[in-house]
């Protein structure tokens, strides 16, 4: 089929967006793979596809596959280009909308000065529905928070990291490092993704401490590997920094890819995300 799709970014997280309301969209995730692929698809870290929802109380649903072709619960950067692709397209006459997602219903709101501000929902906290296996392992408390070791194989040495962790409906684990740019995102990226006592797998997140309310990230993601920003994972470093106490809300967190701002007042109230999303061309491809 010849398939239409919008190229998009958030803070440089990049996406295939699909209207899947006008295209009968049905792929394997090997289909999907091939559309991320930078050098025989599109090339994206994640494909967002649009459909009506079957839910009254939604105007769209809203599906998720990283570029290792699996879906996945949730996209932060991807809500805010989903509101921008939708208004744009003329898929909706509102600018503010409720969108179902495999974690739940969140609510991306198109900004007059363009930025986009979405309620991401509340965090999940309880380390067993994140999921983290937590048998046999002792965490260490800090504020309200815990922090879990981890213990990593590097070239025949063992190192431990200690992570908070954090759903926002897919999961993250974030650790503090002196200095993002000397931390060994590439090296331990990877190992945290893929540590068994994280059923899922998990988005590895790396987060220096600017101030009480500005911080710098970098996010090894599950299923792609280092992004240049992390919505999901911008909300769960701030979350874990506030519940650590050494964080107030609203924190503006600087990713590779450009700044976001997280506001969040403490357990069970939602995560606003605000950033920007950008609209980079319309394309075609033969799938
Ligand atoms: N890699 C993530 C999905 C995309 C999250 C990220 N791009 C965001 O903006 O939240 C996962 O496997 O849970």
């Amino acid at each position: 089929m010849k398939l239409k799709f919008t190229k998009m970014h958030g803070a440089g997280n990049d996406f295939v967006v699909i209207d899947a309301i006008n295209q009968k969209i049905d792929f394997t995730p090997a289909q999907w793979k091939h559309l991320g692929d930078r050098r025989f698809g599109v090339g994206a870290d994640q494909m967002l596809v649009v459909e009506k929802s079957t839910r009254p109380d939604c105007d769209f649903r809203y599906r998720i596959f990283n570029s290792d072709g699996g879906e996945v619960e949730q996209c932060g950067n991807g809500s805010r280009a989903f509101v921008k692709f939708v208004v744009e397209k003329g898929l909706t006459d509102r600018k503010s909308i409720s969108v179902e997602t495999m974690a739940g219903v969140i609510a991306p709101r198109l900004e007059d000065d363009g930025s986009i501000t979405v309620d991401m929902g509340a965090p999940i906290l309880e380390p067993e529905q994140v999921p983290f296996d937590t048998e046999n392992l002792t965490g260490v408390k800090e504020g309200r928070d815990t922090l879990w070791p981890l213990t990593l194989e590097l070239a025949g040495d063992k190192e431990t990291v200690l992570v908070s962790v954090v759903s926002m409906g897919n999961p993250h684990a974030v650790q503090i490092v002196s200095d993002v740019d000397t931390a060994p995102v590439e090296l331990t990226g990877p190992l945290i993704e893929n540590h068994p006592r994280f059923p899922r797998r998990v988005n590895a997140g790396f987060m220096q401490l600017v101030n009480r309310q500005h911080i710098r990230l970098r996010v090894f993601e599950r299923g792609v590997g280092e992004t240049l920003a992390c919505g999901t994972g911008t909300c769960a470093a701030v979350v874990a920094g506030i519940r650590r106490g050494l964080l107030d809300s609203p924190v503006k967190v600087d990713a590779r890819g450009g700044q976001l701002s997280i506001t969040w007042e403490g357990e069970g109230k939602p995560v606003w995300l605000t950033g920007p999303a950008v609209t980079v061309y319309e394309g075609e491809i033969e799938i």
